[in-house]
């Protein structure tokens, strides 16, 4: 395999397209061109990007719940209710554990249990094993856009089948999709696997047919500071811009301090527009995940995490906003409780409608520092590439150039420590390697002492500690007992 960031031509495409198809039998369901048509012929209401391009255009906040069971009538009903309940602008399907491991056989076995115990016994959808006809079902029962919502490392045998099922929106990455999923998978490997996905979507792209593609910004979803999300997901975004992809969303996991999270979404957008700028007609639009970390066990204290998300992401003005639930705490929600997440967050998007959070010192030095920080990890991705961002990436994980903190991957290098600072904003306790200059690392390094002014003690391991339960127990900043 060569790694390099080129476009696929359509012939070494084709190609592997012979292998992936084989990996399971519903494979041979896959009929490009009957595909393409087939995707044609969905009404406007089913378009992801349609719907996200308008979301943008009006600067409205869409929502967006996780969701998914093992059976179809079941998860098509799941569905309805979140459409009808839950008032959801956006449709997902979780896929299940099995086939996120290209585990097909176990996926299989989940499908007969579920229906010999008549409930799911798989934690979301198996999309490769009901095949394309099944999955067609789905997206015509529903009069939403549907995404696929996963946590695939090899992800092309999931992306021919929903694709041509009628799905017109697909999450993942081979960074953001390997590091946080994977404790084995070679990042070269998992790079290359999703330049497949990125090349079969731009190749319905170049067929007239819109797919969107969302990398998975929130990474481990702990304190993961907004440079290093945005280093991620500029670069999948680029890789994908580089295979044909023009529909993007990029996203961010919600910290918990409203100016760097608003400033986070605003530096986001404004950082891909420049990086993606030598690629034409980029439909760009940006994702808000709730509070991605521990969560309260309390479902009334559940609900305020919920709302301070929903709140934040409609100040931030995102295009869309990933929902929580009250059952955040316990493990998958029931499809009431995920209906409630989704009526609590629809409340504080309609009332903080044509509101907005007043431009400030503060917020203009947040954006400021994290388009910094972004643009001095991606410049050493760059160089360490000699210009090639896929082999940089690889170069940049192996040298902890790019480091994702609490990542099982064994190519993460782990040395990142983040903590909050006293209002909650979340700084790099330890940089690692990332390339920062001294005034980052000042920056980074004074807030967090004067928080340990606050609290009369040095800023340490145990403030990380005390940070990633903080939410949990009914706070923000993890105080010292
Ligand atoms: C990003 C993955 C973690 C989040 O994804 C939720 N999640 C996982 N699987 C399902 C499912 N099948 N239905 C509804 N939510 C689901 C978890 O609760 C958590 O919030």
């Amino acid at each position: 395999m060569e790694l390099k960031n080129k476009k696929w031509d359509l012939d070494k495409f084709m190609e592997f397209r012979k292998e992936v198809l084989q990996q399971w039998p519903t494979g041979k369901e896959v009929d490009l061109q009957e595909a393409i048509a087939y995707q044609k012929k969905l009404g406007e209401e089913k378009i992801m990007a349609e719907k996200l391009q308008e979301a943008k255009e009006n600067e409205e906040t869409l929502i967006q719940p996780r969701a998914g069971v093992a059976l179809i009538e079941e998860h098509i009903e799941l569905l309805k209710f979140l459409r009808d309940k839950g008032k959801t602008d956006l449709l997902p399907t979780t896929i299940d554990s099995y086939t996120r491991q290209n585990n097909y056989k176990e996926a299989e076995a989940g499908i007969k249990e579920s229906s010999d115990e008549g409930r799911s016994m798989l934690n979301g959808f198996p999309a490769v094993n009901h095949g394309v006809i099944n999955c067609r079902k789905v997206v015509e029962a529903l009069d939403a856009p549907l995404q696929v919502r996963h946590g695939t490392p090899d992800a092309r045998l999931l992306a021919e089948i929903t694709l041509a099922g009628g799905f017109t929106d697909y999450e993942g990455g081979g960074i953001s999709y390997n590091i946080p999923y994977a404790k084995d998978v070679s990042i070269e490997q998992t790079l290359y696997d999703w330049q497949y996905v990125d090349r079969l979507v731009g190749y319905y792209q170049e067929q007239g047919v819109r797919i969107n593609r969302e990398p998975f910004g929130p990474l481990t979803g702990t304190l993961v500071p907004p440079s290093i999300s945005h280093s991620i997901a500029i670069i999948e975004g680029l890789l994908a811009a580089e295979q044909g992809v023009k529909n993007l969303t990029l996203g961010y996991g919600q910290c918990g301090n409203l100016v760097q999270d608003v400033a986070a979404i605003k530096s986001l957008e404004e950082l891909a527009q420049e990086y993606l700028k030598d690629y034409d007609n980029i439909m760009l639009t940006t994702v808000f995940h709730q509070w991605m970390g521990g969560f309260p066990q309390d479902e009334a204290q559940s609900f305020g995490v919920i709302s301070w998300g929903a709140a934040t992401a409609a100040l931030s003005k995102a295009t869309k906003v990933i929902v929580k639930t009250p059952h955040e705490a316990l493990g998958i929600p029931t499809k009431e409780a995920n209906a409630e997440g989704l009526r609590a967050t629809k409340q504080l998007i309609n009332m903080l409608k044509n509101q907005e959070l007043v431009s400030n010192t503060k917020l203009a030095k947040e954006k400021e520092m994290i388009k910094k920080e972004t643009k001095q990890i991606l410049e050493r991705v760059f160089e360490l590439g000699a210009g090639d961002l896929a082999q940089g990436t690889v170069k940049a994980f192996q040298a902890g150039v790019l480091d994702i903190p609490f990542a099982p991957s064994k190519y993460n290098a782990g040395n990142l420590l983040p903590a909050r600072d006293d209002n909650g904003a979340v700084r790099y306790l330890n940089h690692g390697n990332l390339p920062f200059s001294d005034e980052v690392v000042e920056f980074n390094k004074q807030k967090l002492e004067a928080r340990g002014e606050e609290e009369a003690r040095e800023p340490s391991f145990q403030m990380v500690i005390d940070d990633i339960y903080a939410i949990g127990k009914g706070m923000l900043v993890g105080r010292p007992r």
